[in-house]
Order: structure tokens, then sequence, then C-alpha cells
């Protein structure tokens, strides 16, 4: 368990003339009015020289500037050639703040007598994009070191999503990317509702951008600047980027075995990006990311997660449910779930937290776009439920399932080597086998207020007579209990279901259901299309108690099987936050 590893991000080391106020991240999150608050006069000061890409032609020894404001109609951030939006300029970028994972100011090093040229001398570049090349450091932006000298480099770490070429953000928000023409309004016929419709759809990529600062004797003026910035890209996130530390654990045999790489390629560099800081650790054995949710000693090498302010995961939705269960079983578990942040990306079989958490944020699924989600650090509470059987308890966020569900998931395990494809298969025998097996169901219907947890008696004991609770004894084939919408990233199974409605959303097919129509209802499952047919119900409570009468399959809960035979459950509304922004 001592394989831990550490990274710091020291990319946002200060640097000494410019005070280290332009570099930390010590922002004040109070109020989002504050976060409007743009510095107009000082952002018409900070000159920028016009990269290349956007000016291939200019003079070097004379470069054309330009200067960032933010649109506070649109809400972008805006680089033009010009202030004054009543007359001819040219719009050269428009960068979305929600796309926006951190900015920084770094220093570029270069040889030789300072001139404005320097394209040539440059020495480093960390982050392997096209383009003039820089590297971060704390050394001085003056010639101190020799013939070393450095220049300001304003660095806006972006992760647009895919669809959104350079041009269609500008045709996006109505600003064509045309030298010397004016301020254009949206496109006839665009609302801005449609502009905005048109930005969430797929995928984000990264597309970064690095602006060269203007000398200048005065550089309070890039640090107010970067600061307004960066109060208009997270002004809600209380928890200051400085606090920052998680912990990210990653299941090497998930899934298709691709979780390292997704961990090396994708989720570290985009941490170090937005200047977080982290351990990380590759599960060794099965139950290894619960263990390592015990209490640590403290003088061990290994810090307790109550010093960390979010866990990640890397695979699927089983290294979560070991978290939780590891969470459940400290002394201090409420303390730790009322401060930890959780967030998951999907490289696992089914990833359904992961695919509920996009879904939830109009974000796409994959690697990328939930490594966004935590990078950028905006978090939103989700429900959890506990559940008891005869002998023990469980922390859940994702699903119970039992009958037809649970049959499928737990006994295709044997053609596991089969990925997704293995639960249609087993979908299709299980329909012409079909079982129907009998329970006793009990169930609290939400009232009004749902922000306070039900507290169940135990199993053994009845449940009251006279509180609201639904009694009923039948035939199922579908018991499906969800506080998410997908079970997985191509099982968008419960529909009414959100992730802080603080109810249970049960999908139940009884016993009167024929073949014909299950094939149809599995069918159509897996894009919600079931919800308003026949034979399907969707039952909404806060609690519930399944007592089986038919022994035979499994209590499947969040993918893995529980104790059989009686269960009952009850949402804890709103029990943890999740880095997801919906
Ligand atoms: N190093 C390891 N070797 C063997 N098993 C492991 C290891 N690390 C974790 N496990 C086990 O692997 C199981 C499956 O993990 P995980 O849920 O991440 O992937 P999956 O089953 O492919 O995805 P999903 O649960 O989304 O369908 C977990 O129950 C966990 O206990």
């Amino acid at each position: 368990m001592g394989n831990e590893s550490s990274k710091t991000s020291n990319l946002n080391a200060p640097l000494l003339s410019l005070q280290s106020d332009i570099c930390n991240n010590n922002m004040d999150h109070s109020s989002s009015t504050s976060a409007l608050e743009w510095p107009e006069e000082v952002a018409k000061r900070v000159k920028l020289i016009v990269p290349t890409k956007y000016d291939p032609y200019q003079d070097p020894e004379n470069p054309s500037l330009c200067y960032i404001r933010f649109d506070k109609e649109k809400k972008k951030f805006i680089v033009a050639s010009d202030f004054d939006t009543t007359t001819t300029q040219t719009i050269l970028d428009v960068v979305d703040p929600e796309d926006i994972i951190n900015i920084k100011v770094e220093i570029e090093l270069l040889t030789g007598a300072p001139t404005s040229r320097g394209q040539e001398e440059h020495i480093v570049r960390n982050d392997g994009e096209e383009g003039e090349q820089h590297r971060a450091t704390n050394e001085p932006p003056v010639d101190t070191l020799g013939d070393t000298y450095g220049r300001a480099i304003l660095s806006i770490f972006a992760y647009p999503k895919r669809n959104l070429s350079e041009e269609s953000i500008l045709n996006s928000c109505g600003m064509k990317r045309k030298p010397e023409e004016p301020f254009r309004e949206l496109s006839e016929g665009t609302t801005p509702e449609e502009a905005v419709k048109s930005q969430q759809l797929g995928h984000r990529h990264k597309h970064h951008r690095h602006f060269r600062v203007a000398p200048s004797e005065d550089m309070t003026d890039l640090s107010t600047l970067v600061q307004a910035m960066r109060r208009i890209v997270s002004p809600v996130d209380s928890t200051s980027l400085d606090e920052r530390r998680l912990l990210i654990i990653i299941n090497p045999v998930s899934g298709k075995k691709t979780a390292v790489d997704v961990y090396e390629k994708t989720v570290a560099p985009m941490l170090e990006e937005a200047s977080v800081s982290y351990d990380f650790f590759i599960t060794s054995y099965a139950r290894h990311a619960e263990e390592r949710m015990h209490q640590q000693p403290t003088n061990g090498e290994l810090r307790d997660i109550s010093d960390y302010s979010g866990i990640v995961s890397i695979g699927g939705d089983g290294v979560v449910h070991e978290i939780l269960q590891g969470i459940h079983s400290r002394p201090d578990a409420k303390e730790i779930l009322k401060n930890l942040k959780i967030g998951m990306v999907g490289a696992g079989t089914s990833n359904g937290l992961s695919a509920t958490l996009a879904h939830a944020s109009d974000e796409k699924f994959s690697p990328m776009d939930s490594a966004f989600m935590i990078a950028k650090g905006k978090t939103s509470a989700i429900d959890l439920s506990l559940y008891e059987t005869t002998n023990k308890s469980y922390l859940s966020f994702l699903t119970f399932s039992w009958a037809y569900i649970a049959d499928i998931d737990i006994e295709s395990e044997a053609i596991r080597f089969m990925g997704f494809l293995r639960f249609d298969l087993w979908g299709a025998l299980r329909v012409v086998t079909l079982r129907k097996y009998r329970a006793k169901f009990s169930y609290l219907p939400p009232t009004e207020d749902r922000s306070t947890g039900v507290t169940l008696p135990p199993l053994n004991q009845p449940l009251p007579t006279d509180e609201g609770w639904v009694y009923c004894e039948d035939d199922f084939v579908v018991f499906w209990a969800s506080q998410v919408t997908h079970a997985g990233e191509q099982m968008h199974h419960s529909p009414p279901s959100k992730i802080d409605d603080g109810v249970f959303n049960i999908f139940i097919v009884r016993g009167n259901v024929s073949r014909f129509r299950l094939a149809l209802i599995a069918l159509t499952m897996a894009h919600g299309g079931q919800v308003d047919m026949p034979c399907v119900e969707f039952i909404q409570c806060t609690a519930y108690r399944l007592e089986p009468i038919t022994m035979g399959s499994f209590n499947d809960l969040d993918g893995e099987v529980v104790e059989p035979g009686p269960i009952q459950a009850a949402v804890i509304p709103g029990a943890i936050q999740a880095f997801c922004n919906p």
C-alpha cells in the first residue's frame, strides 16, 4: 500500500518581479456578482503581442498588439485588435470561460539581447503544442542571469467542445474572424439559446492559447487582469485551487485495461495544467481501494483520506463501490462524506456514475470530458443511499437490481471478455428463459420535503403502518431501483432520475408481461425508450423494503453481489459532492 506517488504542480511558481499574486490562486470567490466585475481600464492597458498564427505576415520587429476584453452579455473573453467595439476592429479569438481550466502567467526564458523578435531563440516548451515555445519557471522576467532574459506569457488552458472549430466558436457568438470587420451581433435568426445549445454538443478537446505580453514597467495591471479572468472562470468554487489535493485511484484491470493509459495521457496532464496537486496509486488486488480508505496512522507515509479534498477513480463502478464501502466502515464516515468530493473517469465496462455525471452536466461521456470536469473543479451534491441486508449495511451510489437485470449482470460474468455485448446476449437468453420472482415490496412515496432522509426500523422488524407506506406482494420480472440516469455509458435506463432529487426511481415490470413485450422493453431501455411502454412502471420513493419469496435471483448492488434475502434502503439526500456541472 505504500506505493503511492505524489504530484504537486509547480507550474504556477510565483515570478519575482510580478509578485506572487499573479500566479497564486487565492481568489475571492465570495460572490458571483463580483465574478463579473471586469477591470475594463486595466484590461485596456495590458497589451499582448498578436500570435503569429493569427497574423503570419506581421513585422516581427514591430508586432501588432491585441487586448482581452470580457463581453458581459455573451459571457465570453474576446481577444481583439482594439478595445472600441463601435469602430472597425479585428476579433482574433473568443474564449468561453466555461471551457477554461486555468489561466497562468509563465515566463519564457531566452538568451541574447532582448529584442521584440526572439521566436528563433526560444528555449523549452512544456505543453507540446504548436506555436511559439515557452516554459514555466519562477525565474525573473528581467536580465539577471547574464545574457538570459525572460518575457511573460499569458496562457489560457481551455478545452472547448470538439464540434467547435475556431471559426465556429466565433460564429456561435455571432462574431466572425474577418479582419477589419466590426463586432457582430448574433447572426440573423440565431437566438442566444441556440448559440448556447450549439455548444452543448461534442467531446472536449485541447485548445490552449498563449499570448506574449508586451514589455511593461508595471506588471500590476497584468496581475489584476489575470485575477479578474480567474474570478470569471471559477466564480463559485469555494475551495481555493491551492488547497485542492486529490487522491487518484487507478484500477489497471477495469474494462479493457486502459485505466493506466487514461491516467498518463489524459488525466495527469490536465490536472497539471489546472495546477491541481494529487497523489495517485494503482490498485494491486481486489478491494485494494477499499482498504486504502481505512484510517491511516498519523506517522505513516500515506495521507489519511480526510487530508484530501477529493477522490477520483479511474476504472469502473466497482472501484467507486469499494471507495464508498471503505468510507462507510470508518467511524468518521459522516464527516468524510461532508467534506470529500468524488469524481470518476470511466475506464471500466459499464461506467454508470461517470455516464450519469456527464449526462447531468451536458457533457459527452469520455475520459477527456470527465477529466475536464474534475480539473475545472465545479461540484454538485449527489444523493447516496444506505442499504441494509440481514447482516450488513452498504453505502450505495448507483442502482440495486433483482430478478431479470441482476440475473443478466451477474450470470454474464462468465462471458466478461465480450465487454458490454455480454449484457445484450444474456438479456436475449433471459427473455427466452423468462423467470418470475415473487416478493413482498413496500415503499414510502416522497413527501414535499426530501431534504432529510428516512430512518428505517431494523430489517427483522415490521415497517410502520401509519406513515404512508405502500405494501404489495406480486410476481416481478424486472426490479431496478436507481439514483442515477445511467447504469452504464450505453444504458440510459432511468430517465426520470436526477442526481440530487432525493428519491429512488424503481423501474418495475410485473409477472404478467409477455416474452414479446419484455423483448421490446429490453431493446429500448438502453436509451430510455421503455418509460411509457405498457407493463413498465416507475415508482418514486424515499425508502423501500424488498422481501423475496421466490429465491434464486441475486441482490445486485452497484454491480456487485451482496448478501441475498431481504433488503431495505433509504435515500441519503445530497450526501456527497461530485465533480460535475449540472
Ligand atoms: N489490481 C487488481 N487486480 C484484480 N482485481 C482488481 C484489481 N484492482 C481492482 N480490482 C477489482 O476489479 C473489479 C472490477 O473493477 P471495475 O469496476 O473498475 O471494472 P469493471 O467491472 O470493468 O467496470 P464496471 O464495474 O463499470 O462494469 C473490482 O471489483 C475490484 O475489486
